[in-house]
């Protein structure tokens, strides 16, 4: 039997429905499109009786499923035996990829070959997911090819850095860098779900625990008095043990951070207003961040963005003299730099036009206005920018000063 095709001109749609026949002819379409995923801390992810991660990648234990598993390197290195290990117990094939975790890897290219990886084994559009096992470099690349494979297919992420899991693990940014720029091609892609296990942060180093720290001091800065209060407290005692122990610090830091980023991030998910405060330390560094060299680490970057934004805000009377000093000290103490010989006033500036552009013709910078609350400003000033160099130079060298009296004595 032919299938009738109804040719749909114009005419025809407005005689069906017995319009009158508007002048130029237009339709309006609108649909929502529900985002509905879960981030969960668990522990003991890849002990074989926790059901957890199988359930995520559709596995109940019985009938065989499969799945594509991208893995950091040091992952694979780390835990790659018991990974292996949990996906058999659970019946779970798996075709298996290893990338670097590496800033480099957030490249085209690895997108590329990851697109090939799902191609040639067939993965099915959406029965059989795709699993993200890394850090934040890792979870941006494969979440951007899973958006983009097929118009989007579901992907599963295991966060196993402390960026990861407070922040690049539960949002749903994914992202690339191009040139010297960070993330300028990424999309907006919920995972299924997120699964948070603290136990990945007793093998980070420390560099990287305090890379992750960054982050949660933004969001003490921007939005949690107490979780400043707690970190400024504590953070001479938080290292991967007592973070992975989840200890008394460890694991009120790790779900006050969470809890506190997805407060932002769920109402404004799309970024439709473009004021956002989880923007606080991210004016200069996108366009600093890849310039340095040695490249400077995401949440170094982040922390002498936000050293400069303290200085700013101090500077116009947002902050006191007292909380500028405590934020500072915090950051030093966190391992952070508060200063980096790339961030100089020329390429402030010109940072700063491109979050502009980035940030559609205003500044929106989000500067505390006293610890834990943020506002947004879109006037600052090149001699503001230099007088908060200098500032933030000048505590600096105090700082190492005084370091140097203290290991005198
Ligand atoms: N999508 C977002 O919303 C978002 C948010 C924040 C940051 N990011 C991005 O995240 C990236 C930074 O993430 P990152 O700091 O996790 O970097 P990363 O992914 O490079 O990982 C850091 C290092 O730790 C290693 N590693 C990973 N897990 C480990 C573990 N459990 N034990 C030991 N070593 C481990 C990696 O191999 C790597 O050498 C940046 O590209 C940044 O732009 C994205
Ligand atoms: O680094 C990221 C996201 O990439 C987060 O830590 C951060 O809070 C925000 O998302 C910033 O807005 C930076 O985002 P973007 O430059 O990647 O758009
Ligand atoms: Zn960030």
């Amino acid at each position: 039997m032919s299938i009738p095709t109804v040719n749909p001109t114009p005419t025809s749609i407005t005689a069906a429905f017995d319009l009158p026949k508007p002048p130029g002819v237009s339709w309006r379409v609108r649909s929502q499109q529900v985002v509905d995923y879960e981030v969960s801390m668990t522990r003991g992810l890849l002990s074989t009786s926790n059901s957890t991660f199988a359930h995520a990648c559709g596995a109940d234990g019985k009938r065989r499923t499969r799945c594509l598993v991208v893995v950091d390197d040091a992952v694979e290195q780390l835990y790659g035996e018991r990974l292996r290990a949990y996906f058999s117990a659970w019946r779970i094939a798996h075709n298996w990829r290893v990338v670097p975790g590496d800033e480099n890897t957030k490249q085209l290219d690895t997108a590329l070959g990851l697109v090939d990886d799902m191609s040639s084994m067939g993965i099915l559009r959406r029965a059989e997911k795709i699993v993200a096992i890394g850090g934040g470099v890792v979870l941006d690349v494969v979440g951007m090819t899973a958006s983009l494979y097929r118009r989007g297919v579901p992907y599963i992420r295991v966060p196993t850095t402390l960026i990861g899991q407070v922040d690049a693990g539960i949002g749903v940014k994914t992202g690339i860098n191009h040139g010297q720029h960070k993330n300028r091609l990424g999309t907006y892609c919920a995972p299924e779900t997120a699964l948070i296990d603290p136990e990945f942060l007793r093998t980070v180093d420390r560099r990287h625990i305090n890379n992750g720290l960054a982050e949660i001091i933004k969001m003490a800065l921007i939005k949690d008095s107490q979780l400043f209060d707690l970190l400024e407290a504590t953070v001479a005692s938080i290292d991967p043990e007592t973070l992975a122990d989840c200890g008394p610090a460890g694991g009120e830091i790790l779900s006050r951070s969470i809890a506190g980023m997805l407060d932002e991030l769920e109402p404004n998910l799309w970024e439709k207003v473009l004021e956002r405060a989880v923007d606080y330390g991210h004016t200069f560094s996108p366009s600093l961040e890849l310039r340095a060299d040695p490249p400077l680490l995401h949440g170094e970057a982040v922390a002498v963005d936000m050293a400069i934004c303290v200085a700013l805000a101090r500077n116009r009377g947002l902050l006191s003299e007292q909380d500028a000093d405590r934020a500072l000290t915090l950051m030093n103490a966190a391992g952070l730099p508060l200063t980096h010989p790339v961030f100089t006033a020329e390429l402030l500036e010109r940072a700063l036009e491109d979050a502009v552009k980035h940030r559609d013709g205003y500044q929106r910078m989000p500067l505390t206005a006293g610890i834990g609350s943020a506002v947004f400003v879109n006037d600052i000033t090149a001699d503001e920018l230099q007088a908060a160099l200098s500032f933030v130079a000048h505590r600096d060298h105090r700082a190492a000063d005084s370091d140097v009296l203290e290991s005198a004595r």
